[in-house]
């Protein structure tokens, strides 16, 4: 899909033109009108709308109307930023929206809508089942103000579990808790994956000191040299390594293979996994009863932190999942807990333009057309921030990426996150957010204080090495902006634990805002499990291949299969492609697998085992 800035066409102009082309399932109006996603409401006739009516009604997705361009006169602009600026005093963060192109009408358009979704987090907070497919509750807000959780037992729940994450913590790193070798822990493993590993590397490249109590590794995968690699590089400090298992599941393979190739690996070296691991420094967090949770309980692990039910995977960095890890490398994490409470308190005011989530997740729908069809690429000009577009990725996508809305009807709705940092992808793709295709917004995270006091030098005459940085922020703005580019800007002062913690609940509540104006669950993730169960057949299938092939080799003489008898005896014929896939894998990997001919030619292929399993036959 291509699209022209040369004709001369604003970018709103263009939009309808670039959608249809997009997506030939777009209805085309004459242009006094609005355009509906016909596909969106598969039971309804796509309707004309009247120019500047949004539907109030949640099921009704219609797109804004869009001006005839951005502002330029500066005057005009520097209006609108003072107009439209948000500052939250205590925390010292400040919301620029004036770059994103939305007209007051649209405002006002947006204004019903927004109530509704503030009426619904209303709900959700007061413990509705806000997660109905999975009949749960969700309580990420009640992590750093306990009081609000709808029944006493959850509050003391909430209060318990960080009293012992503080407890604990300070017991390993004072030593008290330590090695079944001298001294103390000095390494954290952490296992986990999705939002039992994002939040947590978010937070320590963001916010660990130069030299924390306990320096943090993570598996996060079940690639065997991306394991080995982060065992090699904990070296000789393995035997002072604290493992923890976070899963709230209690049973992701991944995670679950993490933790028996660590295993594996402190018997290699000579050490006691069950002294070391499962008594001196195994630490699971998870849900209770689940796999993991029986299984740390039964083999006596160190100590077990729960993650509640109504907590989920990507909004978990506030529970044990996020906390523990963070209070080990000596991390305030009362104070990420402040600062993402000072951030729900802004959220709950229901004037909009005061609540910093409403104001973001308005803006997505005005840059995305509520169906998200541009990209959101975040770029925090500051390296330890660099994994916050990773965490959000996560956040974003995987709550808002949903095939059908609350009523059932399919919406395909979602927005797609990227980025990195700045400056460093001035020097990669910001070329092309210029230039090239227009599908994307920017979120600027501009961070004003350049590093501690004292530090600071002038490398030529009243010019620092941040003011550089500064000048390339908005600079980017700018230019992005003079190319009809919209961004929004969110400033803090310094990546403190207060304002991380402000970020995430920023990030949080404008995506629970922004679910409840497009009508979807934000809180389940049902298309993960077509992966899941897919992944599971693969293998099943990899079994049925062996036991195949180790039935023709124990034949005298051998008989060597071409892929197309496999997949017969197999009774997969549909699944040759796989079949093939499969040995291939496996030759690559010095199984006790003989493939001849050439891979490249697939029906040329012969296989058979290098050895004969006769227990395998029976
Ligand atoms: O914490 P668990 O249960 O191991 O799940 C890990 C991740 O897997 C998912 O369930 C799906 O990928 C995420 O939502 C979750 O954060």
């Amino acid at each position: 899909m291509t699209s022209s800035i040369s004709s001369g066409l604003s970018l709103k102009q263009l939009t309808p033109h670039r959608l249809l082309h997009q997506n030939p399932s777009l209805v085309s109006y004459p242009s006094s009108t609005i355009r509906i996603a016909a596909h969106f409401r598969p039971h309804r006739v796509a309707r004309e709308v009247p120019p500047t009516t949004l539907s109030s009604s949640a099921n009704d997705v219609v797109l804004p109307q869009k001006s005839a361009g951005l502002e330029k006169d500066p005057r005009e602009l520097w209006k609108r930023y003072v107009d439209w600026l948000y500052q939250h005093k205590e925390l010292g963060l400040y919301l620029d929206v004036s770059r994103v192109g939305f007209t007051d009408q649209f405002f006002q358009e947006m204004e019903p809508r927004l109530q509704k979704a503030f009426t619904d987090m209303v709900e959700l907070e007061k413990g509705a089942i806000a997660n109905p497919d999975e009949g749960r509750m969700v309580g990420h807000y009640w992590l750093r103000s306990p009081k609000l959780a709808p029944r006493a037992i959850l509050t003391q729940q909430i209060e318990k579990t960080l009293d012992r994450i503080c407890e604990f913590a300070e017991q390993v790193i004072s030593g008290k808790i330590s090695p079944p070798q001298e001294g103390k822990f000095t390494q954290i493993l952490s296992i986990g994956i999705g939002g039992s590993a994002l939040g947590p590397q978010f937070v320590a490249e963001a916010l660990a000191p130069d030299n924390p109590p306990l320096k943090i590794r993570f598996i996060d995968n079940t690639d065997p040299a991306g394991i080995d690699h982060q065992i090699a590089q904990l070296g000789s400090e393995l035997g002072s390594t604290l493992v923890i298992v976070v899963s709230k599941s209690g049973g992701t393979p991944e995670t679950r293979n993490g933790l028996l190739e660590v295993q594996k690996a402190f018997r290699e070296a000579g050490l006691d996994f069950a002294k070391q691991v499962l008594v001196s420094g195994g630490v699971a967090i998870t849900q209770e009863n689940s796999l993991l949770d029986n299984t740390s309980r039964i083999e006596g692990w160190l100590a077990r932190f729960p993650m509640f039910d109504w907590v989920g995977g990507r909004t978990s960095e506030m529970s044990a999942v996020g906390l523990l890890a963070a209070a080990l490398q000596g991390i305030d994490i009362k104070e990420m807990l402040a600062g993402a409470a000072l951030m729900d308190e802004a959220n709950r005011t229901t004037q909009v333009r005061n609540n910093p989530a409403a104001m973001l997740a308005m803006c997505w729908y005005w840059a995305t057309n509520g169906v998200g069809s541009k990209d959101m690429v975040v770029l925090p000009y500051k390296d330890s921030l660099l994994l916050f577009s990773r965490y959000l990725q996560q956040l974003v996508m995987e709550s808002l990426g949903k095939e059908f809305d609350l009523d059932g009807n399919r919406v395909n709705q979602g927005i797609t996150v990227y980025g990195n940092k700045g400056s460093t992808d001035q020097h990669a793709y910001i070329q092309q957010l210029r230039d090239g295709v227009h599908n994307f917004f920017v979120t600027f995270i501009e961070v004003l204080r350049d590093r501690p006091p004292g530090h600071d030098w002038e490398l030529e005459p009243g010019v620092t090495c941040g003011d550089y940085l500064f000048g390339f922020l908005h600079g980017t703005r700018s230019a992005l902006y003079a190319n009809d580019r919209e961004s929004i800007t969110v400033t803090v002062q310094e990546v403190t634990p207060r304002s991380v913690g402000a970020l995430v609940a920023l990030y949080e509540r404008a995506v629970g805002l922004y679910a409840s104006l497009v009508n979807i669950n934000a809180y389940h993730q049902p298309g993960v499990e077509a992966g899941k169960k897919a992944a599971g057949e693969v293998l099943a299938l990899q079994k049925r291949v062996l036991a195949v092939l180790n039935e023709a080799s124990c034949k005298e003489p051998v008989e060597p299969l071409t892929l197309d008898e496999i997949a017969e005896q197999c009774h997969a014929p549909e699944e040759i492609e796989m079949i093939y896939k499969i040995i291939s894998h496996m030759a690559a990997n010095d199984r006790a697998l003989i493939a001849e001919g050439s891979c490249g030619s697939p029906r040329s292929v012969k296989v058979y085992l290098g050895e004969c399993n006769v227990d395998e036959m029976y």
